[in-house]
């Protein structure tokens, strides 16, 4: 099955169960055999009694690189293959824990409640019922703690530094205090635990929901799906986004199989983590629905205040006027600003080249440019740190976090600021500690800073790219037209 020798390959086999066992899904592993989790077609191979779901296709295993715990390719998988198979009796989704009678007769009084909601609830349900739940393997290995917005706490957010990065992030947990607000009389009814009461449980639950659910047909809050959830993401790519068809070959539900199949969206060499891509994300989206973010995101969109007047103009929606990671102005916003630029009396005369993507004259381009560029600058000086400074704060917290100084013996001024802030956030009256003897609570607390403070350099750095794009271009129309000046002279 494993190319190479059957010596080697079952070497190989050995060393990826003890790496399933030191990452504490072992036990996931031989119950999805049981439970019919499969990673490979069942009329290709003849099945042979195995203790885990997976070794033909993809092996479980740690990537620090991209998500932690994953999935990686145990051989070389070609396009298009199916990689794994998970049947419907395995998904943990609403309809499967209200068979349980108490549970839908008590959720049936609630009919105003959605339906990530209910999913929760009914998680939280199972794991009330501990060892007798049908999914105790896989809920013991479910993460502990998530970064997602939810979970940050007021500190965190304030790290964002940006308006609508906070106001983002606030909303988030007034979300899912209220969400919990509205259940919490029916998890009462359900005679929950009291320890699965709490607003700590709850953001547990839908976290876990949030970030792990796949798409199902029949249900809008979607499938908690063991094994299938150990996908890390990447970005989908352009040929993705193109082709509809494409985008459905990372996985799906499947009628006629009744299972949730997953396919190798591109061609993957033996040991290469293989990824599912969730969908299209801003890095505040992913933050908001998965608790990470990207360094490269392709779907970036950094968004800047825009006078009445542009809006006025737009005939584009308000989410299709940003600036794109590599510091390019979307089309949107080009041609919005282009309009916006134009005298009011020859809008409506070139309008409709503006929308095929013409430039309207170098005059006009290059003063949106500059509006462009003056706008960012700005912005980049309102902000209360500046590139370097959080450049200079993440390599001194990746220090930290590898255990190799303690955050008492930072020289500059600003992060010693913001790091005794954090400290203090914490009720803890010096930094002169290492990242082990802290408090889990504070590490994890640190951790979701950071994502925030890489989040905001992010953006800052995309608006210095967007000045230096601006600038290219400048230099590039100006010298166009002195050219075009001295062809007229000649
Ligand atoms: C569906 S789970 C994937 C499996 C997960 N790593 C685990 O250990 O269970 C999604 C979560 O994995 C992490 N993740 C997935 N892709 C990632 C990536 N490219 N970079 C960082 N974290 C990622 C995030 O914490 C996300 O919420």
């Amino acid at each position: 099955m494993v190319e190479g020798s059957p010596l080697k390959a079952e070497e190989t086999k050995k060393k990826r169960m003890a790496q399933g066992k030191a990452m504490g899904i072992e036990a996931l592993l031989r119950w999805g055999t049981e439970i019919g989790i499969c990673d490979f077609t069942p009329s290709l191979i003849p099945p042979s009694p195995s203790f885990s779901c997976l070794g033909y296709s993809l092996f479980a295993s740690h990537f620090p690189d991209a998500g932690g715990r994953g999935l990686g390719a145990a051989r070389d998988l070609k396009k298009g293959e199916l990689v794994l198979r998970v049947p419907r009796t395995a998904l943990l989704t609403s309809d499967s824990v209200v068979r349980d009678e108490k549970i839908a007769c008590c959720i049936k009084r609630y009919p105003h409640l959605s339906s990530t909601q209910i999913l929760a609830v009914c998680l939280l349900a199972e794991v009330g019922k501990g060892k007798s739940s049908k999914w105790y393997p896989y809920l013991l290995q479910l993460p502990q703690y998530y970064s997602t917005l939810a979970n940050f706490t007021d500190y965190e957010i304030k790290s964002f530094q940006l308006e609508d990065a906070i106001w983002v992030a606030e909303k988030a947990v007034k979300k899912a205090k209220s969400d919990w607000e509205e259940v919490i009389t029916l998890m009462k009814e359900m005679q929950l635990k009291p320890q699965l009461l709490t607003l700590k449980s709850w953001l547990w639950a839908s976290a876990t929901v949030s970030s792990r659910t796949l798409h199902i047909p029949w249900d809008n809050a979607g499938c908690l799906c063991p094994v299938g959830d150990l996908f890390n993401y990447a970005a989908p790519d352009d040929e993705a986004i193109d082709n509809f068809n494409l985008r459905l070959m990372d996985g799906g539900y499947e009628e006629d199989t009744a299972s949730y199949c997953f396919y190798a969206r591109k061609k993957y060499e033996q040991g290469e983590q293989v990824l599912l891509g969730y969908g299209t994300y801003t890095n505040l989206e992913l933050l908001e629905h998965y608790g990470f973010l990207l360094h490269n995101n392709p779907n970036e969109k950094v968004f800047i205040q825009l006078d009445t007047a542009i809006f006025r103009v737009s005939t584009w929606p308000n989410d299709s006027l940003y600036i794109q990671q590599d510091g390019i102005p979307s089309f949107a916003l080009l041609c919005c600003l282009r309009l916006w630029a134009t005298p009011v009396n020859r809008r409506r005369v070139i309008g409709h080249l503006i929308h095929s993507g013409n430039l309207v004259s170098v005059e006009n381009e290059v003063m949106i440019m500059n509006w462009l560029m003056k706008n960012c600058d700005k912005i980049l000086g309102k902000i209360p740190t500046t590139i370097e400074i959080d450049d200079e704060l993440l390599i001194l917290l990746d220090k930290f976090l590898n255990n190799s100084t303690c955050l008492k013996l930072v020289d500059s001024l600003s992060s010693k600021v913001e790091i005794r802030e954090f400290f203090q956030a914490h009720g803890l009256e010096h930094e002169a500690v290492t990242w082990s003897e802290l408090p889990v609570r504070v590490q994890k607390s640190l951790e979701r800073w950071k994502l925030a403070v890489r989040w905001r350099l992010i953006y800052k750095k995309t608006l210095l790219r967007c000045i230096n794009h601006c600038k290219d271009r400048i230099c590039e129309l100006s010298s166009q037209r002195g050219l075009l000046r001295e062809m007229d002279q000649t």
